[in-house]
């Protein structure tokens, strides 16, 4: 079991890799063993040394790491995590750690997950979920040196069955109507501000859907945006990076995990991948920037 030990808050460390490592590129870590190179495939007792490599591959290529718990606890491996954790620590200092695992529930069981994301894993950010309002998202706020990334306008499918509902505004003005905001720029409204006791909260916003990253821009111009989406579920990194306008971390996971399909030289293509990707991302953000600053 790991203790929390003192760190610099998340923002800071996320800042500071991310100039040290002139990146903006988060990768996922989601280890599958269907997809590990002979002899490791199917080995539920290799999520460590797969996930280590790729740390070890990419560790001056990214400002932060993002280890997806499921993959984990799924095979009754937190152990492994736990580990992984340990070498984050050590072959990539002052890389953050993003645990994602979406956590939401009633405060007294929020408090659990708290202590499991912050204490047990000693996380430096953590993926909520908004669902349950407030008092779920409350206990997390106790650590307010850690992030919080709040689910926002999610980059599945059915991210849009009620994402993107729209509702009446919160004022019981005569003029307010059905259609005056989007449930999503709700959520982005009450995470930026309301909810924001302590400046330690982002939002999870997919690279799916590129014009509600904007209009997220529009209510929260100044959140950190966690954009997950690029690669493996063909998000349009372009339009993505020109509607976040900075403050942002793009997470990649399978397309770097398996850039070599199963090849024993993943960690060598994993390197590759985030390399291009982290190029990309940073070629992009001048063009956008550049475009702006034009009259
Ligand atoms: O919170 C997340 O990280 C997340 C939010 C979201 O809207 N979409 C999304 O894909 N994710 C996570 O981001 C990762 C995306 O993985 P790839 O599609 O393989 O890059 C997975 O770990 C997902 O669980």
């Amino acid at each position: 079991m790991l203790g929390m030990t003192s760190r610099p808050p998340f923002i800071q460390q996320w800042q500071e890799a991310a100039e040290r490592n002139n990146s903006a590129l988060c990768v996922g870590l989601d280890p599958e063993p269907s997809r590990f190179p002979a002899p490791w495939t199917n080995d539920s007792l290799r999520l460590f040394d797969f996930c280590a490599a790729i740390v070890d591959a990419t560790a001056d290529l990214v400002c932060a790491y993002k280890p997806q718990i499921a993959y984990f606890a799924a095979l009754g491996a937190e152990g492994q995590l736990e580990r992984l954790i340990a070498h984050i620590r050590k072959a990539a200092p002052g890389v953050p750690i993003i645990l994602d695992a979406k956590r939401g529930d009633i405060g007294a069981t929020a408090q659990q997950y708290a202590r499991e994301a912050f204490e047990r894993f000693d996380a430096d950010a953590l993926t909520v979920s908004p669902y349950m309002g407030f008092d779920s998202v409350e206990p997390y706020l106790h650590y307010p040196e850690r992030g919080l990334f709040v689910l926002c306008r999610t980059s599945n499918p059915g991210g849009a069955d009620l994402q993107t509902l729209a509702i009446a505004t919160a004022s019981a003005k005569p003029s307010a109507h059905l259609g005056d905001e989007l449930l999503f720029e709700r959520v982005a409204r009450l995470a930026a501000f309301d909810w924001n006791r302590h400046g330690q909260n982002g939002l999870v916003a997919g690279a799916t859907n590129p014009a509600d990253i904007e209009r997220i821009r529009a209510v929260a111009p100044e959140a950190p945006l966690l954009i997950p989406g690029i690669g493996a579920q063909g998000g349009d990194l372009a339009a993505t990076v020109r509607a976040a306008r900075g403050n942002f971390l793009i997470n990649a996971s399978r397309s770097v995990l398996y850039a070599s399909g199963n090849g024993r030289d993943f960690a060598d293509a994993a390197r590759r991948e985030a390399r291009r990707l982290r190029d990309a991302i940073n070629h992009e953000a001048h063009a956008a920037s550049t475009a702006r600053s034009k009259p």
